[in-house]
């Protein structure tokens, strides 16, 4: 899949970098410092729960500005709800009436839905993003534990029939089997649908599937330019460096 001229599912998981600003003014030198670092990234995520308190205008305004500023690179929406680690609190159906909006009216090229907090809206807004071209990124996240690799493994193949385009998980590990476990599930994800899965590790002990988890079959990992999104998370020119040893 080719977004901007980037080929998602070959070579080298994608760098992805979240731009968290609450305001547009910091917003503005989120842009500027990923304009000085392309060289660091692939892809730009906007984390649009951290400015949760525009007005509806506003927040569309913003998100158009980012993907005009940054318009030679694919651009994520991600409005991430309190369930699943970010500061978002909307309902069920005002995350859909909001997402549905983005979609519609917003230049982004991906759109992050959660899996298990979308609950049964996740369809309509699968249904829209179709509708419009906009490629679906089905989420979850757990900050306390991950799941057997039984559990991980129907949770994927729930979400690749769910509509899926890219799925990723991202769980905290409580010990060294979590990680073993979130590389193999994302092997086995390759295996059956792909270099389509996400799987992350969350927190230090699995920053490895952030730097090594391409090997596995991961087709993107995220960093950070300015201020990190999660715990764990590797400065995206470190992470750049480290995926050269994995370059043929
Ligand atoms: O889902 C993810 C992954 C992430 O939680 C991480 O662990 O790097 C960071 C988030 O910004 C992003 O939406």
């Amino acid at each position: 899949m080719n977004i901007k001229n980037i080929e998602i599912y070959e070579g080298l998981p994608k760098v992805v970098v979240s731009i968290s600003g609450t305001s547009f003014a910091d917003i503005q030198k989120e842009i500027v410092q990923v304009k000085e670092n392309t060289d660091a990234l692939d892809i730009v995520e906007i984390r649009s729960d951290a400015f949760d308190n525009m007005s509806r205008s506003e927040h569309l305004s913003l998100v158009n500005e980012v993907c005009k500023e940054l318009s030679g690179l694919p651009v994520i929406y991600t409005y991430r709800t309190s369930h699943e680690g970010g500061s978002g609190s909307k309902s069920y159906a005002e995350y859909k009436d909001l997402l549905t909006d983005v979609i519609t009216k917003c230049d982004i090229d991906i759109i992050d839905i959660e899996f298990i907090t979308g609950g049964n809206v996740i369809s309509d807004i699968v249904d829209c993003a179709a509708e419009h071209g906009k490629t679906v990124l089905l989420s979850h996240h757990n900050f306390k534990e991950t799941p057997r690799l039984e559990e991980m493994q129907k949770l994927l193949y729930k979400m690749h029939s769910a509509g899926g385009e890219i799925l990723k998980l991202a769980f905290a590990p409580n010990d060294a089997d979590d990680v073993v476990n979130m590389l193999k599930i994302v092997k086995i994800g390759k295996e059956a649908i792909g270099n389509k899965v996400i799987g992350i590790s969350m927190g230090e002990s699995g920053r490895m599937t952030r730097l090594a988890g391409g090997e596995f079959g991961s087709c993107m990992t995220y960093g950070y330019i300015t201020k990190n999104t999660a715990p764990g998370q590797v400065h995206a020119a470190r992470i750049k460096d480290a995926l050269k040893a994995y370059e043929n």
